[in-house]
C-alpha cells in the first residue's frame, strides 16, 4: 500500500448509490493524479492522505486505486479558510473563517474538535459556537466512520455499504454485534465478521460468535448438501468445524431456539426460513389438492383422447393414456419418466384434449392468461416451446421477477392461469417451489413433469422426490421407452445405469454411443481430436458440443479442459478481459453461474462473447450473447460467469446437447454417483462419447447419491396442520 497527499480538484464520476468515484487530485508536489475507488464527496479545499495502490489502465495510464483516506490534521491556511466559508458550514463568512484560521492556526479543526470553547477566542458567542461545532461534527462523521471502518480491514466498497446501511449509527451497530453484518450486508460472511469481532476483542467463546457460527454452519450445509434440517450430532459436528471443538454450544443453541432463529421439531434442527418455507409449501400443496370444483367427465376425456390419437397419428400406451387422464382430471399431479418415455408427447396430447374439452382457441394470444407452460431454466423453457409449438417461459419470468428484485406474482397477487404445466421439475428447489406454488390460485390445475432419477436441485430440498413419495398426489411413472427412441443406445445405457444393471453389452460402443478406453494422459488429446472431427462435420462448438465433468480442479477438471479448449479453438482473438485466473476473448463459449432474472439470464445458460469494450469510466466490459439476449458484464459481474467448453454435470441439468463427451477417470471417483452419471448421459441427443476407464461407469452406477434430509413428504402426509402445531404467536410471515 502506498500513500499520496493532495486535494481533490474535481470529480470525474460519482455514483450516489455505491459511492464509486473517479476524481482528479493535485498532489503536494503539484502533480495531477487520477484516483479511483469507493469514497464520498469530500471538500475540494482540504488536504487528504490517500492510501492505495497504483494501477495501470489500458487507455488511461496510471491511476491510484484508493482503499482508504483521511483528512490531514494540518491544512494550508487558504484551503482551510475556503473550507470554513464553503456551504459545508452555514453562517460562517469569509471574515469569520479567516479569523478562525488566524487565531487557531492550520490545525484549527483538530483543536475545535477536541475542545469547542477555543472558538471563544475568535469572538463567537455560545450559540454560534454550538451551531458551528454541530456542523463540523456532522461534516466529519462520515469520514470518521469510514476511517474507523478501514481500520477494521474493510475494503472501501464494503465500508461504503455499511455507511449507507447504518448511517450515523454505523460504528455503534458494528461494535454492538459485528455478526449482524452477515445478515445485513451483502458480501460479508462469517469469516469477515469474525475478523472484525476479533479486532474488537470479542472472545472466542462469546455467545454472539457461537450463535453466528451455528447459523453459518447450517446455511452452508443447506447449500452444499441440500439438507433442510440437521440432527443434533450434525449441528455439533458442523459448528465444531467452524469453531474448533473446545467450544460449549449448549447456551447458543438454546438462545437461537428461544429467538426462533433455529427451530427444533422433534429431534430435527431447522433454520427458521427453511422450516417455515417447507411448512407453507406443504400447506399450499394440500390446499391445491383439495380443489375439486371442476369435475371432469372421464368418459368424455377418453373419447377426446381417442380422437387426438387419430389426429396426432400416435398410439399412446396404456400408461401414457393414464398419465393424460390423471393429469387432466386431478387438481395436481406428477408425471415422471426418463428420456424417451414420452413426457413431451404426453404434454402435447393433454394440451390438445384440454383445448377441445374447454373449447379454447390456442391461436389467440389471450390463451396465455389461462395456460402457463414453464421450466426452471431458459434452455429447458426454450426446448418446451420448440417441441410443443406453444409459448413457454422460465418459472422466474412467469412469476414476473422485477428489476427491484421482487416478484409480481406472489401469495397476495396470484397468477391468473387455470392450467399450469411445469417441466424439468427435478431441478426445482424448496425456495423456488414455495415462490411458485404460493403464487398459484387454489382453483388452478397443476401438472408437474420431470425425471425423478436425475440429480436433485442445486438448491436445498428435493421437491419432486418428496411430492412423489408423499403419496398424497397422483403420480404416473412412465417406464417404457418408445419406438423411435428404442434404437438409441444412449437411452438404453441411461436406463441400465438408472436400474443399476449394466451388462457387458452396455459397455461396448454401438450406434450413437462411443466408449473410448484410454489412459488419463491420453484423454485430453482424444477430446481435442473428437471436437475437431465434430466441427469438421459441421457441428457447432457453442450449441452442439459439450464436455461434461464432475469437478473443476485437477488435470482432467473442468477448468483445465476450458483452458486447453480455449487455446485450441479460440486462439489469438485480440484483446481479452481478465478476471481471476481466467481471460475471456471474443468468440469464447461461456456459462452463467447464478440466476439473474433481472437480466433474463439463468444459472446454466450458455452464451458466446460478442464484444469487449470500455465504458464511460474507462473500465472494460464484455457483451455476451445468450440466444437473442445480449447481456453486459462489468468486471465485477464476471464472478457470475465461466468458460463453458467444459461444464459441470450439475450445471448441465435441464439442457441437452447433440454431442456430449464425458471423461471417466479415477480422480473423479469420490464424485461418481448413479444420479450424476445418469444425468450426464441423458444430456446427449445424438452422440455420447465416454472416455477413460469403463469400470468406473459400473462403479458409479452402483453408488447412490446420499439422500437429502427433508420433511416435505412427511408434512404433506401429516394430518396436523401448521396452525394446530403453533404453540405461541410465532408466524411464518415473521421469517419470510
Ligand atoms: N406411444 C408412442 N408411440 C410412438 N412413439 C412414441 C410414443 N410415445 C413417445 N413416442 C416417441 O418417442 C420419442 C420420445 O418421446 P418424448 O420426446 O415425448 O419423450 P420425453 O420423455 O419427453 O423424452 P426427452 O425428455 O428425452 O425429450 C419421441 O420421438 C416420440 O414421438
Amino acid at each position: 500500500m502506498e500513500t499520496i497527499k493532495g486535494r481533490v480538484k474535481n470529480y470525474v464520476f460519482h455514483n450516489d448509490e455505491n459511492s464509486y468515484s473517479i476524481a482528479r487530485i493535485i498532489t503536494e508536489d503539484e502533480q495531477l493524479v487520477t484516483i479511483v475507488g469507493y469514497f464520498p464527496i469530500v471538500s475540494e479545499d482540504m488536504n487528504y492522505v490517500f492510501h492505495g495502490t497504483w494501477v495501470k489502465h489500458a487507455s488511461y495510464g496510471d491511476q491510484f486505486k484508493i482503499e482508504s483516506f483521511q483528512k490531514c490534521d494540518d491544512q494550508s491556511e487558504s484551503g482551510l479558510v475556503s473550507y470554513l466559508s464553503s456551504p459545508f458550514f452555514h453562517g460562517i463568512g469569509q471574515k469569520t473563517a479567516e479569523k478562525i484560521v488566524e487565531t487557531l492556526g492550520p490545525d484549527a479543526l483538530k483543536k475545535i474538535t477536541a475542545d469547542k470553547t477555543v472558538l471563544k477566542k475568535v469572538g463567537l458567542n455560545a450559540i454560534r459556537i454550538e451551531k458551528f461545532y454541530q456542523q463540523l461534527i456532522e461534516n466529519q462523521t462520515n469520514e470518521h466512520i469510514l476511517v474507523a471502518l478501514y481500520g477494521y480491514n474493510l475494503s472501501g466498497k464494503l465500508a461504503m455499504k455499511l455507511l449507507n446501511q447504518y448511517q450515523m449509527l454505523t460504528l455503534e451497530k458494528l461494535e454492538e454485534n459485528p455478526y449482524r453484518l452477515i445478515d445485513d450486508i451483502e458480501g460479508i460472511g462469517f469469516i469477515k465478521a469474525d475478523e472484525i469481532a476479533n479486532k474488537l476483542g470479542i472472545a472466542k467463546d462469546d455467545l454472539r460468535r457461537i450463535k453466528a457460527a451455528i447459523i453459518y454452519a447450517m446455511q452452508n450445509i443447506a447449500y452444499q448438501n441440500g439438507d433442510l434440517y440437521l440432527t443434533d450430532e450434525q449441528v455439533r459436528q458442523y459448528a465444531y468445524q467452524v469453531l474448533g471443538n473446545d467450544i460449549e454450544l449448549e447456551l447458543a443453541i438454546e438462545a437461537l431456539i428461544e429467538e426462533k432463529r433455529l427451530i427444533l421439531d422433534e429431534d430435527r434442527y431447522y433454520l427458521a426460513l427453511s422450516y417455515f418455507t417447507e411448512i407453507k409449501l406443504a400447506d399450499k400443496i394440500k390446499e391445491l389438492a383439495k380443489n375439486t370444483n371442476k369435475v371432469y367427465d372421464h368418459g368424455y376425456l377418453e373419447t377426446l383422447l381417442d380422437s387426438v390419437e387419430i389426429q396426432r397419428n400416435m398410439q399412446y400406451t396404456k400408461v401414457q393414456k393414464e398419465a393424460i387422464i390423471t393429469a387432466l382430471s386431478n387438481p395436481i399431479s406428477v408425471i415422471t419418466g426418463g428420456p424417451g418415455t414420452g413426457k413431451t408427447t404426453i404434454i402435447d396430447g393433454l394440451l390438445e384434449v384440454y383445448r377441445i374439452y374447454n373449447k379454447l382457441n390456442f391461436k389467440n394470444p389471450a390463451i396465455y392468461e389461462k395456460i402457463a407452460l414453464m421450466a426452471p431454466t431458459g434452455r429447458a423453457a426454450k426446448r418446451m416451446k420448440e417441441l410443443l409449438d406453444m409459448d413457454a417461459k422460465t418459472i422466474h419470468r412467469h412469476l414476473g421477477y422485477n428489476y427491484d428484485g421482487l416478484f409480481a406474482y406472489d401469495e397476495y397477487h396470484l397468477m391468473p392461469h387455470d392450467l399450469i404445466i411445469i417441466d424439468e421439475a427435478s431441478m426445482i428447489d424448496l425456495f423456488l417451489a414455495h415462490k411458485l406454488f404460493t403464487a398459484i390460485k387454489n382453483e388452478a390445475q397443476v401438472i408437474i413433469v420431470g425425471d425423478v432419477d436425475q440429480l436433485p436441485s442445486v438448491g436445498p430440498g428435493q421437491v419432486l422426490t418428496d411430492l412423489i413419495e408423499s403419496n398424497v398426489i397422483p403420480v404416473v411413472r412412465l417406464n417404457e421407452i418408445h419406438r423411435q427412441a428404442k434404437d438409441s443406445k444412449i437411452i438404453s445405457l441411461a436406463s441400465s445405469v438408472n436400474q443399476q444393471n449394466l451388462t457387458d453389452n452396455d459397455l461396448i460402443s454401438d450406434n450413437d454411443v462411443y466408449l473410448y478406453r484410454a489412459s488419463p494422459d491420453k484423454i485430453k488429446d482424444v477430446i481435442i481430436k473428437q471436437v475437431e472431427g465434430a466441427l469438421n462435420e459441421g457441428y457447432n462448438m457453442i450449441d452442439d458440443i459439450q464436455i461434461l465433468a464432475p469437478m473443476y480442479k485437477g488435470d482432467l477438471g473442468i477448468d483445465n479442459f476450458n483452458k486447453i479448449l480455449q487455446e485450441k479453438f479460440n486462439p489469438n482473438p485480440g484483446e481479452g478481459i481478465t478476471y481471476g485466473d481466467k481471460t475471456y476473448f471474443v468468440g469464447d463459449k461461456v456459462i452463467q453461474l447464478v440466476n439473474d432474472p433481472e437480466r433474463l439470464i439463468m444459472n446454466g445458460d450458455i452464451g458466446v462473447v460478442k464484444a469487449i469494450k470500455y465504458n464511460q469510466q474507462n473500465e472494460q466490459y464484455m457483451v455476451v450473447s445468450f440466444d437473442d439476449n445480449d447481456v453486459m458484464y462489468d468486471k465485477g459481474d464476471l464472478e457470475e460467469l465461466n468458460l463453458a467448453y467444459a461444464i459441470s454435470i450439475h450445471k448441465s441439468q435441464g439442457s441437452e446437447y447433440k454431442i456430449v463427451m464425458i471423461p471417466m477417470v479415477r480422480s473423479y471417483m469420490h464424485m461418481l454417483k448413479k444420479e450424476l452419471i445418469y444425468t450426464a448421459i441423458t444430456r446427449a441427443k445424438q452422440y455420447l462419447i465416454i472416455l477413460g476407464d469403463m469400470h468406473l461407469l459400473v462403479y458409479a452406477a452402483n453408488h447412490l447419491q446420499e439422500r437429502r434430509q427433508t420433511t416435505l413428504a412427511y408434512r404433506l402426509n401429516s394430518e396436523i396442520t401448521h396452525q394446530e402445531k403453533e404453540e405461541d404467536d410465532i408466524s411464518p410471515y415473521d421469517f419470510m
